[in-house]
């Protein structure tokens, strides 16, 4: 649906000699059709720079951007404008026009859609209606609490029909029961209308909430990306590790250690209690937790085998006892 293929963005160095600020550096990425896929990184990594190229808020320094199939990249004028209104956008700080009520809110970029004035009413009472505020059109925005406001945003941004929906920090200035009810809300739209959402977020919280894919971001780059829960059987995955984190492994094992990953499995006292009791090995548990990902139960444990007679320890066996099991092991 959305792929990035090799995206090069430079902006202009402070100062008369100043290199210029290479904020992405060869960006190739794909999202498909209805997933909600994360970008994830620290402050500087290029997030908001690959969402601004996107939506040709910025243009790029060289490489494509292809929205289902279409070159993004080379467009103008008009053919642009009319692309532009298959993506939406919110944004942290809701972005709404204070003196407008709601319904004149949501309305507003209907208008400069070119709609016609008959069909933008009831548009607007459906979208209104989408979002859970149907009694709250002719209120302002500072008679509203910041989830109601954020409502507002993503029915003034789904108001064109878009395919694509972009989410900017959108749940960083609400709190936790909020942002859940809002991030609840992306999910049912996405199911109910085929949505593809490219968020960019701080959260851990928010990608495990509702995120089938992520990628990370670092100095301009994409340094790993995929599907969440393939991502958690991969003992290097730094996405996996900020999702489900296992803690730090104990020096004495360091190396020697193997990841047990699963997804809606359970590995309870019994299965490694009966593996100890079958296979005569010891199982020392190092660190790990459970998670809910994307409606999935998904865990990981760290831990170390031990034959306690100080034999060789028989992987094969173990991989076959833990697969039986649904669960993965790892190095
Ligand atoms: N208009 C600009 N002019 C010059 N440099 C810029 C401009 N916008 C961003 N940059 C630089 O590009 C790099 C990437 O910035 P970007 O805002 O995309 O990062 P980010 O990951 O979104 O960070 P944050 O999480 O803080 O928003 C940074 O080094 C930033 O200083």
């Amino acid at each position: 649906m959305i792929s990035f293929e090799h995206v090069m963005k430079h902006y202009p160095g402070r100062g008369k000699n100043a290199a210029p600020v290479v904020a992405l550096d060869d960006v190739s990425l794909t999202i498909e059709q209805g997933q909600i896929y994360g970008i994830l990184g620290r402050s500087g990594a290029g997030k908001t720079t690959l969402l601004r190229c996107l939506n040709h808020l910025e243009e790029v320094t060289s490489g494509t951007i292809r929205v289902a199939g279409t070159d993004w990249t080379s467009l103008q004028g008009k053919e642009l404008r009319s692309v532009r209104r298959q993506m939406g956008t919110i944004f942290q700080h809701f972005n709404l026009l204070a003196s407008r009520t709601v319904f004149d809110n949501v309305a507003f970029g209907l208008e400069l859609a070119g709609e016609k004035k008959q069909d933008i009413a009831p548009r607007v009472t459906e979208l209104l209606d989408l979002v859970g505020l149907p009694d709250k059109a002719q209120a302002h925005p500072s008679q509203l609490s910041g989830g109601q406001k954020q409502r507002v945003g993503i029915a003034r941004a789904l108001a064109t029909r878009p395919q694509v929906l972009l989410m900017d920090e959108a749940t960083s200035a609400l709190d936790p029961t909020t942002t859940e009810q809002i991030l609840d809300l992306v999910k049912d739209l996405r199911d109910r209308m085929g949505l593809t959402v490219l968020l960019i977020t701080h959260e851990s919280d928010v990608v495990r909430r509702i995120c089938d894919g992520a990628a990370l971001m670092a100095d301009g780059r994409v340094v790993e990306h995929g599907n969440l829960l393939e991502l958690v059987s991969d003992p290097e995955s730094r996405i996996a590790d900020q999702l489900i984190p296992l803690g730090r492994a104990q020096d004495a094992f360091e190396g020697r250690s193997q990841l047990l990953s699963f997804v809606n499995q359970g590995v309870s006292e019994p299965l490694i209690s009966t593996f100890t009791r079958e296979t005569g090995i010891n199982v020392s548990i190092l660190g790990g937790s459970v998670e809910q990902i994307a409606g999935h139960k998904v865990g990981r444990l760290r831990v170390a085998f031990d034959h306690p007679h100080g034999g060789g320890l028989d992987d094969a066996l173990i991989r076959q006892f833990f697969n039986e099991r649904g669960v993965t092991v790892s190095k």
